[in-house]
């Protein structure tokens, strides 16, 4: 797949798209301009194409109110899309729905369990529940999937005496118990420690190794960064950016960064060089150094009298990437 820029979020300092459209061939999840207006006007998720590739980890990233649980619960039929279409599987949706669902385990809002039942116990629960699992064999499907989020050990240990990470392994226990094709996540690892965070992030992993395609939402890039093979980008219901995070990241053309008091100045003189994109701020002037030998361009500086003061060139880090598609901060804590 490759990687695609589109939309509102490519403002001034951002760079041209890096290839043409996605392909949605063999993907498990496609939508084709997704949208949710809700009552009252408000638009949701607005005009999205996104493309998943089968075996991919697919960080889902934008900032709180980005649009990213309406489009999970839209991909899953939870709530109806006021336009464009999706497939899940594919099988177009919704018509599909009930053939593809069993293939797909989801963590949307997190599961209720019994505090003052076992996980084992739990999970026998909610195994009974799904009217296509057969009863004989719930107890060595509920041992293999404690076994599979490392939560044998803990299996006859009551709820309440989880830790966080454990509820949160329980959780997407439960996800696994019929064979997956594709699991969606929504915020996994909101609210857990570091160490439930980590122990999520290896699950995910681990999930992803064995086959599954994974689909998660966070708004951590630095979460995404290590856990995720591909990445879409939410700003205010639009995809900012989507494609395989290498790509993105290596799609970037390095930048010439100049700190001096004279920033306006050796702007100018990069522009007369004629560097791309070039702009100060502050006491930094940037551009696109091109194929313009580095120390061509500081020697040019210092003969304009620019105090050159550190001259840096490298590609922008991946959350640079990300700001300037969305033109905000990421939480890049944790
Ligand atoms: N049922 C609803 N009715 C009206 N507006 C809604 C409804 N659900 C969500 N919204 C609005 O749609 C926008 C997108 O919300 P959504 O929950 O999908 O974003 P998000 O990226 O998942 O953020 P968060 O991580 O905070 O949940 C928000 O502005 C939200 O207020």
């Amino acid at each position: 797949m490759n990687a695609t820029l589109t939309g509102e979020g490519a403002h001034e300092a951002a760079p041209p798209p890096l290839a043409p459209a996605a392909s949605t061939g063999d993907c498990a999840i496609v939508t084709r301009g997704l949208t949710k207006r809700f009552r009252g006007g408000q638009v949701a998720v607005d005009d999205l194409h996104l493309a998943v590739p089968r075996g991919a980890v697919y960080g889902f990233l934008g900032p709180n109110g980005s649009g990213k649980t309406t489009t999970i619960r839209m991909l899953l039929g939870l709530v109806a899309p006021t336009g464009g279409g999706w497939e899940l599987l594919g099988r177009p949706m919704p018509a599909g729905l009930a053939a593809a669902l069993p293939g797909v385990g989801a963590l949307v809002e997190g599961p209720a369990f019994y505090p003052y039942l076992s996980g084992a116990a739990n999970l026998l629960r909610y195994d009974a529940a799904d009217p296509t699992a057969d009863g004989r064999t719930a107890r060595a499907r509920v041992a293999a999937v404690l076994d599979r989020v490392g939560l044998s050990a803990a299996a006859g240990k009551r709820y309440r005496a989880y830790s966080l990470g454990m509820r949160q392994r329980l959780a997407i226990a439960a996800t696994l118990l019929g064979p997956r094709e594709l699991l969606v996540l929504d915020e996994p690892t909101n609210g857990l420690d570091p160490q439930g965070t980590r122990e999520v992030r290896a699950l995910v992993k681990q999930v992803a190794a064995g086959g599954t395609t994974v689909f998660v939402s966070s708004h951590l890039l630095a979460e995404v960064e290590q856990m995720c093979t591909h990445v879409g980008v939410m700003r205010g219901g639009r995809l900012a950016a989507q494609g395989p995070i290498a790509e993105l990241r290596a799609g970037r053309a390095p930048l010439v960064r100049v700190l001096t008091p004279d920033a306006a100045r050796a702007a100018a003189v990069l522009e007369r060089l004629g560097l791309s994109g070039a702009r100060a701020a502050g006491e930094e002037a940037v551009a696109e150094i091109g194929d313009l030998p580095p120390e061509r361009a500081c020697a040019e500086l210092v003969d304009a009298g620019v105090a050159v003061r550190g001259f840096t060139v490298a590609r922008p880090s991946l959350e640079e990437v990300f700001v300037g598609l969305t033109g905000e901060g990421f939480d890049v804590e944790n």
